[in-house]
């Protein structure tokens, strides 16, 4: 099964970033981290945002996530302005920072209680077995419907990833923002749940924008890659659409000729074009 086109076409410009600039006060002065970003997003489209460390991936999924306010330009999401954080944007970090003290359960219990538990304009406060249904149903999404009753500590490093990724989820996001989500984790394990989130994104039809150093990754799963230059003062330098057809199977892809042509791609934006002394893949 296939994605129909119109997933990521009916809004071309559902996340709009104009002129977007963000100047940090630090000790020493102003820190110019990032100049001039104009991005739009698609409904239902996944875009990747790659570059070298410290180029300021983060400071733009913060920008959009609401965390932070820019110091010049404007970031609009569904028609509005992004004016702070929101349930309709989700994030899931690194290091998934899931509470010790609670269970799986209760960890995804807790967002869903927070935005579906409250009366809301237009909708009505829902009743705990409704809540607990939502929270059971996003963990059997990420395959984690034996742990509910586990604690962080008892489980994997992959596995309080996915509850992480089921507490986003829940909260029903029109947009999923991940910050190397799988950073941390070996690459036995990251490759399962990058194969994971591209069915979940495939069901969900989820609006994705995903920071990653992982070339492989980057392509793998994106329909548009991001590539930053170097900071201080980065900005996009150039934006690549990965038109693989999907669904997209890692094993299929890895002597795809398609596959090759937008990994080297990445690679001579990163390693000539943006040569820096740290690794990147
Ligand atoms: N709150 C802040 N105050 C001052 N400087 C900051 C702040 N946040 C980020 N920076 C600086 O802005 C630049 C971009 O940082 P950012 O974390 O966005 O980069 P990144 O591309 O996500 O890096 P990495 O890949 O290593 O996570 C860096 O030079 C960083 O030191």
């Amino acid at each position: 099964m296939s994605i129909p086109a119109t997933t990521v076409s009916s809004n071309p410009k559902y996340i709009e970033i104009q002129g977007v600039e963000q100047t940090f006060k630090t000790k020493k002065g102003l820190f110019p981290a990032l100049r001039d970003i104009n991005l739009t997003v698609a409904k239902g489209e996944f875009v990747a945002l790659i570059g070298h460390s410290g180029c300021g991936k983060s400071t733009l999924l913060n920008l959009i996530a609401g965390l932070t306010t820019p110091t010049a330009g404007s970031l609009i999401c569904a028609n509005r302005e992004i004016a702070g954080p929101g349930p309709e944007r989700a994030v899931v970090f690194q290091n998934h920072s899931l509470l010790p003290w609670l269970t799986c359960f209760e960890n995804v219990y807790l967002g869903v209680e927070r935005v579906f538990g409250a009366r809301n304009p237009g909708a009505a406060a829902e009743n705990k077995a409704q809540l607990k249904d939502r929270t059971d149903a996003a963990l059997a999404l990420v395959g984690l419907t034996a742990a509910t009753q586990k604690r962080p500590g008892e489980i994997s490093g992959g596995m309080k990833q996915r509850v992480g990724i089921a507490r986003a989820l829940a909260m029903e996001p029109k947009v999923l923002l991940m910050d190397e989500p799988f950073g941390a984790l070996d690459a036995l394990t990251r490759a399962k749940l990058q194969d994971e989130l591209l069915e979940i994104v495939a069901r969900t039809h989820s609006t994705v924008v995903m920071v990653t150093h992982d070339v492989d990754e980057a392509v793998l799963l994106s329909d548009k890659i991001v590539m930053m230059t170097n900071g201080p003062a980065a900005t996009i330098g150039e934006v690549l659409s990965v038109d693989l057809p999907r669904p997209r199977n890692r094993v299929a892809l890895a002597d795809s000729p398609e596959y090759l042509h937008y990994r080297k791609a990445v690679i001579d934006f990163l390693y000539t074009r943006q040569a820096h002394v740290e690794k990147a893949a």
